[in-house]
């Protein structure tokens, strides 16, 4: 699998402006990417454009027919009230069932009783591990504490090997460890 972005110009979804991109990068097999910028230059917009939800107004998205992608938003969709446990999140996500520990602790809780830490990594995890060719991270290390950190470090690096990795992420110490970075600038 392959994803090449060639002189992508974009915008969020459902607008015209504002204008993102040009960008331009590939990827390939298991590859992981760091993709870095200011606030507001973009990035997200990118990852919405790669999905399909946001639209494509010049350049090229260039990914082969049926790759799977995973996207872990950087503000999840509220789950309150929603009476899944992490065990049943990670079925429905077909995400591997067995986390390493702490995470392993949690999964008879429900997620509306996790704290966002906890539910980030979960959400984390079920991207890392379901069915993809493509992983597209946003910020995932928002919300978390040193620990949670370390910890994300470590599901990070228990990826499955065959897939391709764009972590969206500000935070200098996740990006060291991404073997690829690209930034965003300003048009
Ligand atoms: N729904 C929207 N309508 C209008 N403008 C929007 C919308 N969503 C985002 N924008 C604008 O599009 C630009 C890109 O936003 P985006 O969230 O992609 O940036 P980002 O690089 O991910 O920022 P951050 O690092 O703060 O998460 C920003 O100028 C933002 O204000």
């Amino acid at each position: 699998m392959r994803l090449e972005l060639i002189d992508l110009v974009t915008a969020p979804p459902g607008r015209r402006s504002p204008r993102i991109g040009p960008v331009s990068l590939a990827l390939d097999d298991g590859e992981a990417l760091a993709l870095t910028g200011p606030n507001g230059v973009g990035k997200s917009t990118l990852l919405a454009a790669i999905t399909g939800r946001a639209p494509l107004l010049s350049g090229e998205c260039r990914l082969p027919a049926g790759s799977r992608i995973r996207l872990v938003e950087q503000i999840a969709r509220p789950d309150r009230d929603l009476p899944v446990n992490g065990h049943d999140f990670l079925a429905l996500a077909e995400a591997d069932p067995r986390p390493p520990a702490p995470l392993s602790g949690w999964l008879p809780r429900r997620l509306d009783q996790l704290s966002g830490g906890q539910r980030q990594l979960l959400r984390v995890w079920a991207g890392l591990t379901a069915p993809a060719d493509l992983v597209l991270l946003d910020e995932p290390s928002n919300n978390l504490d040193r620990r949670g950190r370390r910890t994300l470090f470590e599901l990070l690096d228990h990826r499955p090997p065959d897939r391709c990795l764009l972590i969206v992420s500000h935070d200098a110490d996740l990006v060291s460890r991404v073997p690829r970075q690209v930034e965003m600038r300003p048009a």
